[in-house]
């Protein structure tokens, strides 16, 4: 158990002084697909190296197509983009450039998505996915120190035969990755569809998450708990809809790894201001932010954290220091690291509070 807030409150750290904090605070990253954080500049490059024909024509035109309207409009170009992905070099490549990043941004920590079957539906063996990521982990380990670990995730529009087969063909490298999630298009594809795989992922160890309540009704987010016993809700902001489920979330502490820049931008909210991310702290519920799909979404995780504390005037130094000490608490790591973490974290606030 992480231990309750320190008894000094942050209230006396001005807003002012919110930006710089929220920047340089430690923090763990556990919602972030790794093809999601394809930028179009390496799109292009890896298209050119690969002899991939794209159907924009310039890196300007692919990124004006990112205007989208729900998640499917949005999963369409995602697919698209992941194309051009073949050796073990181009995942590799792509994993790196995200981890540079996460940790330019303090992320000390980050539990990353990776969709194997978009790949092996292409010819792209499992070896080369997992292998090009997992030596971007371990390298991102030694030269950067940030923490990174994989989690293999269904796509929820293909069968569940099809993710029995993928986590089957994933076995020798069952070290390289510590859990299974579900993603892709949720609306119609119910938790429910995946029990038995989730069993078997349960059977062999590994932790579990689910994309649940991003715009499929609050029942996906019990069906998820109660079915595939996922220990992370992915998104989850639908909760809010159903206060006997809120209750639950809070009192059986089910983390809820919340995307607010991926809401806007997929339209789930009209605006930032509507998002609810405050009611979710409220509640007491352990969120935190956040980027999802970094490279089509308008930003990695610095700025999610800094569009929510600009957006919602109930978020001040108090709520930054919540959100980051869940992000801890919620991670699949070993109880003497986050502890580790978290006294980083508490230094960084009472030193910014002195
Ligand atoms: O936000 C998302 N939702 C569902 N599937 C996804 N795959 C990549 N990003 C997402
Ligand atoms: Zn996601």
């Amino acid at each position: 158990m992480t231990a309750a807030l320190p008894a000094i409150a942050f209230d006396r750290i001005g807003r002012d002084r919110l930006p710089a904090l929220l920047r340089t605070m430690p923090k763990a990253e556990l919602h972030i697909h790794i093809e999601g954080s394809l930028e179009p500049e390496l799109i292009f490059k890896l298209a050119q190296r690969n002899g991939v024909a794209l159907s924009y024509p310039s890196v300007e035109a692919l990124r004006a197509a990112y205007a989208f309207t729900d998640l499917q409009s949005f999963l369409d170009i995602y697919y698209a983009g992941a194309s051009v992905l073949l050796k073990e070099q181009d995942f590799f490549d792509m994993a790196w450039a995200y981890l540079e990043k996460a940790a330019a941004e303090n992320v000390v920590h980050t539990e990353i998505f990776f969709d194997p079957q978009t790949h092996t539906a292409r010819g792209v063996p499992m070896q080369t996915v997992i292998l090009g990521l997992h030596h971007a982990c371990q390298r991102a380990h030694q030269e950067l120190g940030i923490s990174a670990k994989l989690i293999l995730c269904f796509l929820r529009h293909l069968s569940e035969e099809d993710a029995l087969a993928t986590l089957e063909a994933a076995l020798p490298w069952r070290s390289y990755f510590i859990g299974v999630g579900l993603d892709s298009s949720e609306r119609g594809h119910p938790p429910e569809k995946f029990a038995r795989v989730f069993a078997r992922a349960a059977e062999l160890g590994l932790h579990r998450v689910a994309h649940a309540g991003e715009e499929g009704p609050p029942p996906y987010v019990a069906g998820a708990l109660d079915v595939l016993k996922v220990e992370r809700i992915d998104h989850g902001v639908r909760s809010v809809e159903d206060p006997a489920l809120m209750d639950r979330l809070a009192a059986e502490r089910i983390p809820l790894t919340v995307c607010p820049l991926s809401n806007l931008k997929l339209c789930g909210v009209k605006d930032l201001a509507d998002h609810q991310l405050p009611q979710l702290l409220s509640h007491g519920l352990v969120a935190m932010l956040n980027s999802d799909d970094p490279a089509y979404f308008g930003g990695y995780l610095n700025a999610n954290y800094l569009a929510c504390f600009e957006a919602m005037p109930s978020l001040g130094a108090n709520e930054a220091y919540v959100l980051a000490r869940n992000s801890f608490e919620a991670s699949f790591v070993s109880a003497d690291q986050r502890a580790g973490w978290s006294a980083r974290l508490n230094e960084a606030f009472v030193a910014a509070a002195a």
